[in-house]
């Protein structure tokens, strides 16, 4: 891999400042998405390697709370520096092992490094509270303290944004942490920890383990040191984890999936409007979690937003993210563009009609689509899409446009397109979702809470409200006469 600084490629582990391979030796192989070909391997690491990284966790935990929050904001500003200065070979590595265009992953990568400096900042204001006492003798107060030993196990499509986003409030609290990153995309990761060691922070306040994910997985729900779980990634497996997380009673942020609607009403600028459904629904290729997956357009300017919007996606660039002219990269394996497949001839067979794309290229490549005549009845509006597939469907109303928006089991993100104040209030109150964008196709910034409702997970990540999950809120009632 062309790198400036080579030594940020790391193929083990990292436990209690050790870089490690697994106990038995095995590893696992990591591909290229774009290419297919096999870019390294890490550990596949299971059960043993875990509990000596949550040990690690463990030992490190009195020394970093103890630091005053001063000390622990200066490493996370060092750490924001160090991913900064060492952006474009970060940004390659993530390319290289999750396939988004550069572009994008120099973004990400910024994008991860303000979850730094926020939290570095927000370390400092952890305040409790003086409560005026009913009795005399008493005085009342509320301190905040550090949950503890915490663990995170993250996606593959935002491989450094989601790491930063857990790592930063739990460090930024007092905690330390277990790492267990998605299996396509480890390299990501271990580079950040190992700047992270380069920005001073302790051995084993930070540990990432690699490979098997259910093994690793139970070992950390399983564990009563880990007194946290923060999880990113599908539904189904955060229901598993945090079935599994209760038999120690711990604490654990959720930020699943989502089926986000895109409405754009009568009033819109549709021009503003086709912008916006650019950015919500091909970032990344449309594997984010907030990508717009149904796209809701009223009777009277359908037709005319629809021709605006098949001319640009038609025009998007597909290619390998390195290639500097690629806006649409590929998809993370075959099994991604199989699903996104099976979404489209269902369309079709629905009534639906193909505006533009849908081509399976060689590799893991799909030629951005537009859907027509989409309706209630097929996959897409049901199934997160996690692709470059944007379904149209109708609306005369604007009651019907916010049942069907509603009508799904998740609640991540929601957009809609419309310059009338009224509607702004009464669909914004109305819509049941964590976060709307109006007139605004990008809503994620470190300073917003992210986070989503239903079957889109509990807790919120980044603002002055993402480092609440990483502390206890104590009581102490003293009796002083
Ligand atoms: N809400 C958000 O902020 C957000 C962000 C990114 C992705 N996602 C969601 O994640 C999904 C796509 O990401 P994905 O394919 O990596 O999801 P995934 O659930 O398959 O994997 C996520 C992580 O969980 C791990 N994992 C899988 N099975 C496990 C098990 N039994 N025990 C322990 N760990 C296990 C994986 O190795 C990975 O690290 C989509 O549904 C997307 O919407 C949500
Ligand atoms: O897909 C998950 C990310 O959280 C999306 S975003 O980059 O935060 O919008």
């Amino acid at each position: 891999m062309n790198l400036n600084d080579s030594s940020l490629f790391h193929s083990q582990c990292l436990i209690g400042g050790q870089w490690v391979d697994a106990d038995n030796g095995q590893t696992d192989n990591i591909d290229n998405p774009a290419t297919g070909e096999i870019i390294g391997t890490v550990p596949r690491a299971g059960t043993a390697e875990t509990a000596r990284a949550i040990s690690a966790a463990e030992q490190a935990l009195p020394e970093w709370r103890a630091r005053p929050a001063k000390e622990r904001a200066a490493a996370l500003r060092r750490w924001h520096d160090l991913m900064l200065t060492h952006q474009e070979d970060l940004a390659r590595l993530m390319t290289a092992e999750q396939g988004k265009p550069l572009a994008e992953a120099r973004g990400e990568i910024g994008f991860a490094a303000s979850f730094l400096e926020w939290f570095a900042e927000e370390a400092r204001r952890l305040y409790g509270d003086v409560i005026p006492s009913p009795n005399p003798a008493n005085r009342l107060l509320v301190i905040k303290q550090p949950v503890g030993v915490c663990a995170a196990i993250t996606p593959w499509n935002f491989p450094s944004a989601m790491i930063a986003r857990k790592a930063g409030p739990a460090l930024a609290a007092g905690c330390t942490i277990v790492i267990k990153p998605a299996q396509q995309t480890p390299y990501s990761a271990l580079a950040m920890a190992d700047l992270a060691e380069r920005a001073g922070i302790p051995a084993g306040v930070i540990n990432v383990v690699t490979g098997d994910a259910p093994a690793i997985g139970k070992a950390i729900t399983d564990s009563p040191v880990v007194r946290k779980l923060t999880f990113t990634g599908s539904t189904p497996v955060g229901k598993l984890l945090m079935s599994q997380s209760a038999q120690t009673m711990k604490k654990v942020s959720m930020e699943l999936g989502g089926n986000a609607p895109f409405i754009v009403f009568e009033d819109a600028d549709l021009d503003k409007a086709v912008e916006g459904l650019m950015v919500a629904k091909y970032r990344n290729a449309g594997q984010t979690c907030v990508c717009a997956n149904r796209i809701f357009v009223q009777d009277s300017v359908h037709d005319a937003f629809a021709e605006k919007f098949a001319a640009r996606v038609a025009a998007l660039k597909v290619g390998p993210g390195h290639k500097d002219d690629t806006q649409v990269g590929p998809l993370i394996d075959q099994r991604a563009v199989d699903k996104v497949e099976k979404q489209l001839q269902d369309a079709q067979a629905r009534g639906g009609r193909l505006v533009c794309g849908g081509e399976r290229l060689e590799g893991n490549f799909m030629t951005p689509s537009v859907i027509a005549r989409a309706t209630p009845d097929m996959l897409c509006f049901r199934e997160e899409t996690f692709g470059p597939m944007a379904p149209l469907f109708r609306f005369s109303t604007e009651e019907e446009a916010i049942r069907l928006a509603n009508d799904t089991e998740f609640g991540l993100a929601a957009y809609f397109y419309t310059r009338d104040l009224g509607r702004t209030w009464r669909v914004s109150e109305a819509l049941e979702y964590g976060m709307v964008g109006i007139n605004n196709g990008h809503v994620s910034t470190c300073e917003a809470p992210f986070g989503g409702i239903k079957d889109s997970g509990l807790g919120r990540e980044g603002s002055k409200y993402g480092i609440d999950d990483y502390v206890e809120t104590k009581y102490l009632c003293m009796t002083v006469d």
